[in-house]
């Protein structure tokens, strides 16, 4: 099982950046949370602020983790591991996204999304719905 880790980076209007993998990769034009994989000896945690520093060039403040996924593209089994976050330091530049772009609950269904993706999104979603907490 393949250990990867995926940031819902959140804005100040109840947003997430959703990242668009290039053509030519894996799951080529397809959106996704950015993240990575876990190295050896390496927790969760570490390892998507490692991740979202390569790849965006910022340092994130975790703020909870929500359930993993687990998905079989037909190259093995990915263990996918989501974690709201916010941009504590830094300015957003994709080094391995050819697009970002600014989501809500709403607007997230225009795009196609890698299919793990699925019951992550659903699940913020639902977080956002509980009157308690605004879900912002
Ligand atoms: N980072 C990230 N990976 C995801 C998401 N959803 C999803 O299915 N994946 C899959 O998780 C795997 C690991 O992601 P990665 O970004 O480290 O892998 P990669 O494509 O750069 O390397 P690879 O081609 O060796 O698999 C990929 O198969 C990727 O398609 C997601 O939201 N974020």
């Amino acid at each position: 099982m393949i250990e990867v880790v995926c940031g819902l980076i959140r804005d100040d209007a109840g947003r997430v950046l959703a990242c668009r993998r290039p053509p030519g990769k894996h799951l080529g034009g397809l959106w996704e949370f950015p993240g990575g994989k876990v190295e050896p000896e390496e927790d969760a945690a570490a390892a998507l602020i490692r991740e979202l520093q390569e790849e965006l060039g910022i340092t994130v403040a975790i703020e909870s983790g929500l359930t993993p996924v687990v998905w079989d593209y037909g190259r093995g089994l990915i263990r996918l591991i989501p974690f709201l976050c916010r941009i504590a330091s830094g300015d957003l530049h994709p080094h391995e996204h050819d697009a970002l772009e600014w989501v809500d609950a709403a607007s997230c269904h225009r795009l196609e999304w890698a299919a793990a993706d699925g019951p992550i999104l659903a699940e913020w979603i639902a977080t956002k719905r509980v009157p308690d907490d605004q879900g912002s």
